[in-house]
């Protein structure tokens, strides 16, 4: 006999959502990013809107001493330059020394052999505990087959739950695999989140804002997985709430930060739209 029904699971999903928001703004954790250029400000923006403290830490110097004071660390391969996936190396061993969680973003993997060698390599020498990533990255990284041009995903190859759970087995992680319906599995059950808006990809940036989103509730979290359904389900809520105001990209993305500072714990725990299934 299970525990819990699953009618009782997804209510309890929901409800800790909307619990994981409250304490990331009660506990305003700091997260760490090591991040790229295009997107950085957003990042810092939507890790604030959240209710947490971002920092841009990139250089070797204080990378050890920075994943000291952090809550969590996210590392962003957007715009790779020569020397940076060492520093990210640096402080991602310095993050797994303190046991706070490491969130890799691997941007454009696949796209080109100095992102793809570079995602294997901090899978290699760091722990990664979230890998978040578009559909066409994570079935790179799943071997499985993937299709990225630039930054841009054309989708992978097979059923996604299957290419996410498959890349959770492979790589050791909690998987994040984000899209019209995001997934997440690595550690149990198989979550589907059916929140968000396609206006979401028609602006540059949401995917690495997902990874700040999921740094700042896996500080806060003792789950990585249920930290990256409720961050995922929280950028999609915020989402659906901004897109009937936008007159396009623009006035949407400032619509997107107002309403996830706005987003109360109980409008995420009502609308989070998630399913469950029996994970590997
Ligand atoms: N068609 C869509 N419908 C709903 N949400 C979407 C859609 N496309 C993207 N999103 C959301 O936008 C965010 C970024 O996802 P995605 O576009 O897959 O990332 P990336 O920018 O890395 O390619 C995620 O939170 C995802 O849920
Ligand atoms: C356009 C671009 N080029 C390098 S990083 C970057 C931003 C990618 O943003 P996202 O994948 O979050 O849409
Ligand atoms: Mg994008």
């Amino acid at each position: 006999m299970p525990l819990f029904s699953p009618h009782d699971q997804y209510v309890r999903v929901k409800q800790h959502c909307g619990e994981l928001l409250s304490e990331v703004r009660k506990e305003r954790p700091l997260v760490h990013h090591i991040t790229n250029t295009v997107t950085i400000n957003d990042c810092a923006n939507i890790t604030l809107a959240a209710g947490a403290a971002p920092v841009m830490a990139g250089a070797a110097e204080e990378a050890v001493e920075m994943a000291g004071i952090a809550s969590s660390l996210v590392l962003n391969i957007g715009t790779l330059w020569p020397g940076q996936v060492d520093v990210m190396i640096i402080a991602g061993k310095a993050a797994n020394e303190r046991g706070i969680p490491v969130i890799l973003d691997p941007v454009g993997v696949g796209a080109t052999t100095l992102r793809t060698e570079s995602a294997l390599r901090i899978l290699r020498e760091c722990n990664v505990t979230i890998l978040k990533g578009n559909e066409g990255e994570i079935g790179v990284l799943a071997g499985s087959g993937g299709t990225v041009r630039g930054v841009d995903s054309y989708g992978c190859s097979g059923d996604p739950v299957d290419v996410a759970r498959r890349c959770a087995e492979v790589t050791g992680t909690v998987v994040a695999m984000t899209g019209e319906i995001d997934v997440v599995t690595g550690d149990g059950e198989v979550y589907l989140i059916r929140n968000g808006h396609p206006m979401m990809d028609r602006l540059s940036g949401t995917g690495c804002m997902a990874a700040s989103l999921v740094g700042a509730f896996a500080a806060v979290a003792s789950s990585p997985s249920k930290a990256a359904v409720a961050a995922l389900a929280a950028f999609g809520r915020a989402g659906e709430i901004a897109a009937p105001g936008a007159a396009g990209p623009y006035s949407f993305r400032t619509g997107l930060f107002d309403a996830l500072y706005s987003l109360s714990p109980e409008d995420l725990r009502d609308g989070t739209q998630v399913e469950i299934r029996r994970g590997i």
